[in-house]
């Protein structure tokens, strides 16, 4: 599908399909087109391009028919309410909503129910949106960003609560900046740029593909010429004071770097998702930046 603001390609022929059951994160820098991506497959944003289905059907059927579940970035809950009587409110729009309890139970809110919305903390409020996601009984939850702006607790304890849904057989699709969050939560972890799909695959998988280890040293007054023709290395980078050199034969590199009296300050990091992730984005060149973590 596409979709253009202007002279931005916001989702540039993304094409993508998602199978019942799994839990699925949606992994890129800022600007992506994540957002835009699961608007549009929610049909809260026409799209310029493209096919969108869920369940068999165009997006605004399923989200009728209760099939689906979204806590999105600017979700706004009603205050001066209470918990419970905010999540029987949104019950109360679904024909087969899930029981109140159960709700409360898998959002891990039985203990808070009548606390009101606006008393709070940021991870409680987000475990609160999570219930009204969840009130419908969706067979998909899409989830934008969920954790972002969370302490580690919180996400941890929001993470237990989607976990008990996806375990129920359920789909869950999630966007992050986390790149550990996908790794460890996310069966499939789609990595988008640029509007576009630029791998698609497990942890594992996308560390794998990526392959080397990066090897970094601190360059001192050395000109960054000549390193790119070491045993092992396929690219160079420098950033600041050190030379980052993505190497395949890591133990090559280093020995060659101290034969030659270069190992100043060495580390060699690698077979990360970190690095998977930064290798596949960092040819980008537009005015996209990096994602933060
Ligand atoms: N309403 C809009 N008008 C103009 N440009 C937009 C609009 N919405 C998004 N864009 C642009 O489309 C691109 C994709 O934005 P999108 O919000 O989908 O990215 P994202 O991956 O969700 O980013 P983030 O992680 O920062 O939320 C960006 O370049 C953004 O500036």
């Amino acid at each position: 599908m596409t979709k253009t603001y202007g002279n931005v390609h916001a989702v540039n022929g993304l094409d993508l399909e998602i199978g019942r059951g799994e839990t699925v994160a949606l992994l890129g820098p800022n600007g992506a087109g994540k957002s835009t991506t699961i608007n549009m497959m929610l049909g809260l944003l026409p799209h310029d391009g493209g096919e969108i289905r869920l369940f068999g059907n165009e997006p605004g059927r399923a989200v009728r028919e209760g099939k689906i579940g979204a806590m999105l970035q600017e979700g706004g809950l009603i205050p001066r309410v209470t918990i419970q009587e905010l999540i029987n409110f949104v019950r109360g729009t679904y024909e087969a909503p899930l029981p109140l309890g159960e709700i409360l139970e898998t959002a891990q809110l039985t203990k808070l129910a009548t606390r009101r919305v606006d008393k709070l903390s940021g991870g409680q409020a987000q475990r609160v949106r999570f219930a009204l996601a969840l009130a419908g009984n969706p067979d998909l939850i899409v989830l934008d960003e969920p954790t972002a702006a969370l302490d580690i607790q919180s996400r941890r304890d929001l993470w237990t609560t989607m976990a008990a849904y996806a375990a129920r057989g359920n789909t869950l699709l999630f966007s992050t900046h986390y790149m550990e969050e996908a790794d460890e939560y996310a069966k499939r972890i789609v990595v988008i740029a640029q509007g576009k799909v630029l791998a698609d695959g497990t942890g594992a998988e996308l560390k794998r593909s990526m392959g080397g280890k990066i090897v970094s040293i601190d360059l001192g007054d050395t000109s960054a010429d000549g390193f790119a023709t070491l045993p092992g290395v396929t690219e160079v980078e420098v950033r600041g004071a050190r030379i980052h050199l993505t190497t395949s034969d890591a133990d090559l590199t280093v020995t060659t770097l101290a034969r030659t009296g270069h190992l100043r300050n060495v580390e060699v990091s690698g077979g990360g998702l970190e690095e998977a992730f930064l290798a596949l984005t960092s040819g980008l060149n537009a005015d996209h930046q990096r994602s933060g973590s």
